[in-house]
């Protein structure tokens, strides 16, 4: 795939990139190795004193660079700058935070004394330069949630975003250097995905973590796992909606449409299968039905637009697939189901929910990224959770239910790594986010994530060594 800016409300090419030669992505590497040296030295308030500058700055931008997303990926601008202000936020809570979520930790002195040991500490060092091969869904946030922990740890990040989002990506790259970064603390390396292996192969690289699709994620982890570097993999997703006879029924159907819809439907964590029970089911329809019609669809520049263009031709095509191959085998499209007829230009596709869904249509089992939800109807608890867990992902979940008992079992059945209960998933700084079966493992945010590229380090004082 070029490298390049296509604006996909209108299909055109606005700016094509040529990918960095081998000699290049050396003096990249070698950047990174020679940063890593100095940065890993500095104090926890020296990097947040850096950090806290980039957040400034990104506050500062957010009109300009939200609308250079908005160009690249097609989000609508308003959800655009809501990104930019939610990583202005994670830069500012790993700022604070850091120091805390990485300070030395002290076994319990019944086992310092039985190792033999005076005194014993665990202490979490950096790694080294990380590669971090992204998305373009959320092209700014998918990277600082990376970058900000991984450099309040004293990391440095090699980037190797996605194709379609090369001035985002360089955006990045400028705004650590004028924060005051160390030149070679961040770098973007505008590469196509054949240059992943060998840059990850590289001895001076420690680890990669990759935001992205099954393939991609198997492709970066086969890699890794054969020159034995941490990986850390957040992949798809086909989230569950369960709504119980509890629930506030209108509520549920109001964020269902948001939960669905959210970034033009290509969020991972988006709800993509309505469960719903029998008792409520007439109603949940009927109301997330009108919701999904209601939405504006549109110039995603418009600040009135609910639902912009998907990112690429073959994102649109692929959606479109799904739906067809859905409706040919007896699925009813309650709305939507084709491409809208208003825009004549551009990669669009109308919201739409899908009802009559049996397990042969590819759509009962393939994560749908774009506005185009599941309906499906369950006579309880147990067939809720078992068609909830019949999915080869586990990212999140969402539960709405009033019922004690109910949530409970859900906690000790869901097989996701987030339950959500009355609301929709979002994720935040200081909650871990992360999947478990195909949607890939290890955590990022909150402490988990700035501990996933630290060496854990066991400090051991022998007893001649006692201090005070
Ligand atoms: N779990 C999460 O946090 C999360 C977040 C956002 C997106 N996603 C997932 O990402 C997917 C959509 O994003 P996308 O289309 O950009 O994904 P993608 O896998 O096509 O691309 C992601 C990144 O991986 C690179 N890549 C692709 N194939 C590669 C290979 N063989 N070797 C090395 N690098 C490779 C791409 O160039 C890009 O930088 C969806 O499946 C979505 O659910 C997951
Ligand atoms: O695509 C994944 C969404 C990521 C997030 O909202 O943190």
């Amino acid at each position: 795939m070029p490298i390049a800016t296509v604006n996909p409300a209108t299909g055109e090419t606005l700016r094509t990139f040529e990918p960095l030669t081998a000699t290049a992505i050396e003096r990249c590497v070698a950047a990174a190795d020679a940063a890593f040296a100095v940065h890993r030295a500095t104090s926890f308030a020296e990097r947040a004193g850096l950090l806290h500058r980039a957040a400034d700055l990104l506050e500062e931008d957010t009109a300009d660079i939200a609308r250079t997303m908005t160009t690249e990926m097609g989000k609508p601008v308003k959800a655009a700058r809501a990104e930019a202000a939610k990583c202005v936020k994670a830069m500012r809570w790993y700022a604070e935070h850091a120091e805390s979520l990485l300070a030395d930790e002290h076994p319990a002195q019944d086992d310092v004394t039985d190792s033999g040991a005076a005194r014993a500490v665990v202490r979490y060092r950096p790694l080294g330069p990380v590669l971090a091969v992204m998305p373009w869904n959320f092209p700014l946030w998918q990277v600082v949630r990376f970058a900000a922990p991984a450099l309040m740890a004293g990391n440095v990040a090699l980037l190797k975003h996605a194709s379609n989002v090369p001035q985002t990506a360089l955006y990045l790259e400028d705004l650590f250097r004028r924060a005051g970064f160390a030149e070679g603390c961040f770098q973007t390396l505008l590469v196509g995905s054949d240059a992943v292996e060998s840059v990850l192969r590289d001895g001076r690289v420690a680890a990669a973590t990759l935001t992205g699709s099954e393939p991609a994620g198997r492709a970066v982890a086969s890699t890794a796992g054969d020159e034995i570097k941490k990986t850390v993999l957040e992949l798809g997703g086909s989230d569950p909606y369960v709504v119980l006879p509890s629930a506030d029924v209108a509520r549920a159907a109001e964020t269902a449409v948001t939960a669905r819809v959210q970034n033009n439907g290509q969020s991972c964590i988006a709800a993509k299968r309505f469960i719903v029970h029998a008792d409520v089911y007439d109603a949940f329809r009927d109301r997330f039905v009108a919701g999904m019609r209601e939405l504006t669809v549109g110039d995603p520049m418009d600040e009135a637009t609910d639902v912009g263009p998907l990112s690429s031709r073959a994102g649109r095509d692929d959606l479109e697939e799904l739906v067809e191959d859905a409706l040919a085998k007896g699925a009813t499209a309650l709305c939507g189901g084709q491409r809208p007829k208003e825009q004549e230009r551009g990669w669009f596709y109308s919201p739409t929910v899908l009802a009559d869904i049996t397990p042969g249509m590819r759509i009962h089992r393939e994560e749908t990224f774009g506005p185009v939800a599941t309906l499906y109807r369950v006579a309880d608890l147990d067939e809720a959770l078992a068609l909830a867990n019949d999915t080869p992902f586990g990212l999140s979940s969402n539960v709405w239910t009033r019922d004690d008992a109910e949530a409970e079992r859900c906690v000790r059945d869901l097989q996701a790594g987030g339950i959500f209960f009355n609301g929709m998933t979002a994720s935040h700084p200081g909650l871990p986010f992360g999947g478990v079966k195909r949607s890939g493992y290890g955590r990022e945010l909150a402490g988990h994530g700035i501990r996933e590229f630290c060496n854990a380090t066991t400090v051991w004082y022998g007893p001649e060594d006692v201090r005070d």
